[in-house]
């Protein structure tokens, strides 16, 4: 399978940057800079190609990438940002893959869906609801879905900005969470809680191997032992903004 991911530049105004659940503290651009050329070095090392989405440098968050549109199969669901600030991040990412031959399908008023939001594995597509995601960007996203034989099942999400700063699933489908932020465990038949809170945020690479942020050694140990293979990347300043492994990048089928 060909294995394409999309990437995009930060914005040079990326200090200005959204945080919700966290202080703001002041950012490094420049390593911030670099940070994301080893996260996309990483990729391609690992055989992914990447391609870049044309930048917003007016949008200080636009290298959050994946909040921008929800993939399945060949269907770009394009997202409504629950943030006013960065609806206008949308278009660059419809464009490129629209010129990739993906079928597009929106998210409409007054639904808004951030891709972030949304966490999908083996057919069943996770949502968190309450925080930039509303119960009608859920819906529009389950009806574009379904033809797709997707199952859509909402999660209550009131400690995090996104689902996946919460929870993401490893390869064989159990899902990893930092607990404090976690509305319910339960929803998972199979959850880990993790010990560090950017231990939970994994990218899947191939069916054993994971990126992950260098700031959690010790859930990295735990998933080696789970017989895992981990790239690690240093995202310290993404962090800073709520941002980590998952949100830079949107991976592609096909
Ligand atoms: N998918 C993600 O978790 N994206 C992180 C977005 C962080 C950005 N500062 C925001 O508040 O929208």
């Amino acid at each position: 399978m060909n294995r394409r991911a999309l990437v995009r530049r930060p914005s040079p105004r990326l200090a200005e940057g959204l945080v919700t659940h966290v202080d703001r503290v002041p950012i490094d651009v420049g390593l911030a800079l670099r940070q994301w050329e080893a996260y996309v070095a990483a990729l391609r090392s690992e055989g992914w190609e990447t391609i870049e989405v044309p930048p917003a440098p007016d949008c200080p968050d636009s290298v959050f990438v994946e909040d921008t549109v929800v993939m399945y199969d060949d269907l770009a669901v394009i997202a409504r940002p629950g943030a006013d600030e960065r609806r206008a991040e949308v278009t660059g990412t419809e464009q490129v893959l629209r010129d990739l031959g993906h079928r597009i399908a929106h998210v409409e008023a007054p639904g808004t869906l951030d891709g972030g939001d949304v966490l999908k594995h083996d057919g069943t597509v996770w949502v968190g609801l309450g925080g930039r995601t509303n119960q009608s960007g859920i819906d529009q996203l389950a009806a574009h879905l379904a033809p797709l034989g997707a199952t859509v099942v909402a999660v209550p999400l009131t400690k995090a900005l996104h689902l996946k700063s919460a929870v993401t699933a490893l390869p064989d489908g159990t899902v990893v969470g930092w607990e404090e932020v976690v509305d319910d465990p339960d929803v998972w038949s199979s959850f880990l809680a993790v010990p560090e809170e950017p231990g939970s945020h994994v990218v899947l690479l191939d069916g054993s191997t994971v990126l992950m942020s260098a700031g959690a050694p010790r859930t990295r140990a735990l998933y080696e032992e789970r017989g895992l293979r981990v790239v690690t990347v240093d995202v310290t300043e993404f962090e800073k903004l709520e941002g980590c492994v998952t949100c830079l990048s949107v991976r592609l089928r096909g």
